[in-house]
């Protein structure tokens, strides 16, 4: 899979301000290219954040996890596509017909649109989800099998990739190949808190077992020098061909 090596570290930009999202983007400056918007940070200042990360040449993963009936899941990731993200997601659990509909219909208006189609992926199981929460919910399934059969059925529906742990990153890489995108939340550098991440691995882990790419937040963001954090993280990323 050709991604430039920088291009693999998206940084998860959990915050509630413009002013917050703008200090850090400037710290970390050029040795960073990808970050993440989420639901906090979307939910208080809407698309102007995709907007301006894409006026600074980053790209963005923005990581809504859309999960309702197909219809309205594609109708919203055909609002979405507007702002210029490079990645969408939605739940996988929200099953095939709502994907495939999700992914045909994301296609279909990016070439009406004239715009390049951002690149679709699917939550497997959430990163931070252990064996506890699993059972709670009445799942049978082991939870890495649950991720493969999840990750398969992304592929089938005409997905470009899942969101998923990095200890089932091999899994999926041999069941789905070498194109598909493996984003890896749930990376935690050795030594760095855990926080209520609960299936983790290194950075180095996550891209040996296969991993395109990986989302880090506060191992980065709370750390006393930023820039620091992530180039350390993309040192440690570049020791793995
Ligand atoms: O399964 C998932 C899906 C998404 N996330 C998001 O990734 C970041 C991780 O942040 P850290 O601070 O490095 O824990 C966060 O924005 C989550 O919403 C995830 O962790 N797991």
């Amino acid at each position: 899979m050709a991604i430039k090596a920088d291009d693999r570290l998206i940084v998860a930009l959990d915050f509630h301000t413009m002013e917050d999202v703008k200090a850090l983007v400037e710290k970390l400056g050029d040795s960073v290219s990808y970050y993440k918007v989420g639901m906090e940070l979307f939910y208080s200042v809407g698309g102007e954040v995709v907007r301006w990360l894409r006026g600074q040449g980053k790209h963005v993963f923005l990581d809504l996890k859309l999960h309702d009936i197909p219809n309205t899941v594609a109708g919203g990731l055909c609002s979405l596509m507007d702002l210029g993200a490079d990645i969408l997601n939605v739940h996988a659990s929200g099953g095939y017909t709502m994907m495939k509909t999700a992914a045909d219909r994301l296609h279909a208006a990016a070439e009406e649109r004239g715009i390049p189609c951002p690149k679709l992926i699917a939550i497997t199981v959430l990163t931070s989800i252990n064996q506890e929460d699993w059972d709670g919910v009445g799942q049978t399934l082991p939870i890495q099998d649950a991720v493969v059969r999840l990750a398969k059925l992304a592929k089938s529906a005409g997905l470009d990739g899942v969101v998923a742990s990095p200890q089932e990153a091999a899994l999926i890489r041999e069941a789905c190949g070498a194109d598909f995108l493996i984003v890896t939340p749930g990376v935690r550098p050795a030594g760095s808190a855990i926080n209520d991440q609960s299936r983790i691995a290194t950075p180095a882990k996550a891209l040996t077992n296969g991993a395109s790419h990986l989302v880090i937040g506060r191992p980065i963001r709370a750390a006393e020098d930023p820039k620091a954090a992530a180039e350390a993280i993309l040192k440690e990323m570049e020791t793995v061909k």
